[in-house]
């Protein structure tokens, strides 16, 4: 198979990121012989400084030209007082409305070898195995009017019914694949964008007999994430409370650095990126953990190439260099030696290269 990638590695900690996961890529190529080209555009605050727009038109064209996109993240205090159109962050918002990405699977995975990283007791977390289908596109991250004036400020949540049955339906056909159950997560008490989401659930289930559907508010869905986390299989929500809920989401893995996404549109493609955001913090200082990055590039290999082998081999490697006890510094307990983000990538690359010995070796005795 021969792809393209356009990759975007945006600001903060997203080159470090990106370049681990382009590194992981490139060997996943080499074993199962695929060819993945891949192209670098600007996005975000290196593309406000270089283009004085946070999504150039080259990157759109480079995008519309490619099979998938890896994306790391983008903003940070240097463009904090820009104007609202001049901030990293419209220019995410942009892209994922210009390609209609209204799908964000966004899954949360307890490892074994991590449990101890989070601050939640072993036993709340041990079996926790969801997915978040946050909707992308809609919202309140784009309803107009959205602006400031001197004594107020507004922003609108506006969903249609369409918008809504499409993120639902997605939601569904994920549950029928994994454990069967569906919790829907809105503010129906309050909002009626809410009850139209719920009344549009309503309708939908009569047509999945065999998926268990749930409604939660969006208050006591924060709760229950922390507290009975292996009570949920999917879970479907709106844009903001899907934001919210999927970073509540990582104390359980331990760390934001882990979790991956993929942003999909009905005919496949997708945008593959980490939910974490640029890390100022620990921006260029090889601190970054490249894991969440990693597993987005699986989540693209899975759902826009259909490489569920090559999907699996990733996943593998990641938990293996866990379990081997390699950790970045957000994972690492202090009797840990903690890696950086290239020594931990390389492991994992260690662990590609004897996936492969060991599949020669067997194959061998076949
Ligand atoms: N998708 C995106 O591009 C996103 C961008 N942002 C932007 O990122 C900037 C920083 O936002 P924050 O609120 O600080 O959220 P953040 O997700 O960047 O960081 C929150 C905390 O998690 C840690 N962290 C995040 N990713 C990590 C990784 N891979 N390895 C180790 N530690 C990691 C950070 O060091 C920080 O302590 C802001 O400008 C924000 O707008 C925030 C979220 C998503
Ligand atoms: C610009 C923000 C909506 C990015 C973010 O926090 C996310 O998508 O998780
Ligand atoms: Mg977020």
């Amino acid at each position: 198979m021969r792809k393209r990638i356009a990759v975007l590695p945006g600001d903060g900690i997203g080159p470090e990121v990106t370049e681990a996961a382009v590194k992981v890529l490139q060997v996943i190529g080499r074993r199962f012989k695929h060819t993945f080209d891949v192209e670098y555009g600007s996005i975000g605050g290196e593309a406000i400084d270089k283009y004085k727009m946070p999504l150039p038109d080259e990157t759109i064209e480079l995008c519309q030209q490619s099979d998938a996109i890896l994306l790391g993240a983008v903003g940070g205090p240097k463009w904090d007082k820009n104007p609202s159109e001049l901030r990293p962050e419209k220019g995410l918002l942009a892209i994922r409305k210009h390609f209609d990405l209204f799908a964000n699977l966004r899954p949360v995975i307890a490892v074994p070898s991590l449990l101890k990283a989070s601050p939640l007791k072993e036993e709340v977390v041990k079996d926790v195995d969801l997915m978040i289908v946050r909707e992308l596109t809609g919202g309140l991250y784009f309803g107009e009017p959205s602006k400031r004036t001197e004594k107020a400020a507004f922003d609108t949540l506006v969903y249609t019914k369409k918008e809504i049955e499409r993120i639902v339906e997605k939601a569904f056909e994920l549950a029928r694949l994994r454990k069967g159950k569906v919790t829907s997560v809105d503010k129906e008490n309050v909002l009626q964008s809410s009850k139209l989401w719920r009344e549009v659930v309503e309708e939908k289930k009569k047509g999945y007999p065999d998926v268990e559907v749930e409604h939660m508010l969006v208050d006591s869905a924060a709760m229950q994430l922390v507290t009975n986390p292996c009570a949920f299989d999917v879970v479907v929500t709106e844009n903001m409370f899907g934001d919210i809920l999927s970073d509540e989401a990582s104390v359980i893995t331990g760390s934001l650095g882990v979790l991956p996404s993929a942003s999909i549109r009905a005919d496949g493609f997708g945008m593959y990126e980490p939910i974490h955001g640029t890390a100022p913090d620990i921006a260029g200082q090889g601190k970054a953990n490249p894991a969440a990055t990693i597993l987005s590039v699986a989540m693209m290999l899975k759902y826009s190439f259909g490489l569920e082998e090559e999907c699996a081999a990733i996943e593998e490697a990641v938990n293996a260099v866990f379990e081997d006890g390699f950790y970045t510094a957000d994972l690492a307990s202090p009797t840990d030696r903690v890696l950086s983000t290239n020594e931990w990538t390389d492991k994992v690359v260690d662990e590609l290269d004897l996936q492969s010995v060991c599949n020669d070796i067997m194959h061998a005795y076949i």
